[in-house]
């Protein structure tokens, strides 16, 4: 991280013409994105608008056809997942990724001894658990699974699982987080306690989110941007973003206009 000062000038992430094609077909096409530093950022839009294509290349997991991606002004085109976490960019990951057997305490410490999520030492040790069984405690405390912490990752309900892979992301000490879709698949109670838990992990870093639930993206979002077909339809502050004409017509086709009228 640079100091406040530098980091300041510039958003904690952004995209600049951002391109990814498919065999010719632009999945996104040309997107300008700026998220200002402590922000909460919504990417929405219709099916197939292009949302998880942003989102894997915001985070290197795909390589863009065109355009950069520059965190904190740094330009970090190119680079793959491991170069966007060692400069403070984390996602969360979905529940596949979590191995069955293993605690959820195990789970973060793991996360914790190998400073990303990827490529974990797959081991365990006595002496590792005890270098990082207060850290990993707190972090569990924080997404609300101190009480589950020797539970099994299999034993875990849906909810549950959710929390531990935000709590995966969160042992990276992200300065930009992402997550997709962080209440899909969720009951309301579970939805409920997401929005608090991401209200409370937003406090020092940026949040970028692809979601769905438009009572979540009212809740958390500070802007707005709305993707379809590949491009940026609309960005701009949740309430102007919901009453947008372009952004109801986009989403008649589904069938969710209700959504943008709740
Ligand atoms: N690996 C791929 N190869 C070919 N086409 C792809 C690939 N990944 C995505 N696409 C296409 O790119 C478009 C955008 O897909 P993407 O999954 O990014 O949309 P989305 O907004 O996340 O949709 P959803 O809300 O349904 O998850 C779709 O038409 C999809 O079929």
């Amino acid at each position: 991280m640079g100091s406040e000062g530098s980091a300041g000038q510039h958003p904690a992430l952004r995209a600049r013409g951002l391109t990814k094609e498919f065999r010719g077909f632009r999945a996104v096409d040309g997107v300008d994105l700026a998220v200002a530093a402590g922000s909460v950022h919504a990417l929405v839009g219709p099916n197939g608008a292009g949302k998880t294509t942003l989102f894997n290349l915001l985070t290197g997991f795909l390589p863009p056809t065109a355009g950069r991606i520059e965190v904190a002004g740094a330009d970090l085109t190119g680079l793959a997942p491991e170069g966007f976490a060692r400069r403070g960019v984390a996602r969360s990951f979905q529940i596949t990724s979590l191995f069955g057997q293993l605690t959820a305490l195990e789970h973060v410490a793991l996360a914790l001894q190998s400073g990303s999520s990827l490529g974990w030492q797959f081991w365990r040790s006595a002496k590792l658990m005890r270098r990082y069984t207060p850290q990993a405690m707190a972090l569990l405390d924080m997404v609300g699974l101190a009480d589950l912490a020797h539970t099994t990752a299999d034993a875990l309900a849906y909810g549950r699982k959710r929390a531990l892979e935000l709590a995966l992301a969160l042992a990276l000490e992200p300065s930009v987080l992402l997550l997709d879709e962080p209440t899909a698949g969720m009951g309301l109670e579970d939805v409920d306690r997401t929005i608090a838990l991401i209200a409370a992990v937003r406090t020092g870093r940026t949040v970028v989110m692809v979601e769905h639930n438009m009572s979540v993206v009212g809740a958390l979002a500070d802007r707005v941007t709305v993707l379809q077909a590949g491009r940026v339809l609309v960005e701009g502050p949740y309430d102007e973003v919901r009453a947008d004409e372009r952004v109801i017509t986009a989403y008649l086709g589904e069938g969710a206009v209700r959504a943008a009228h709740s």
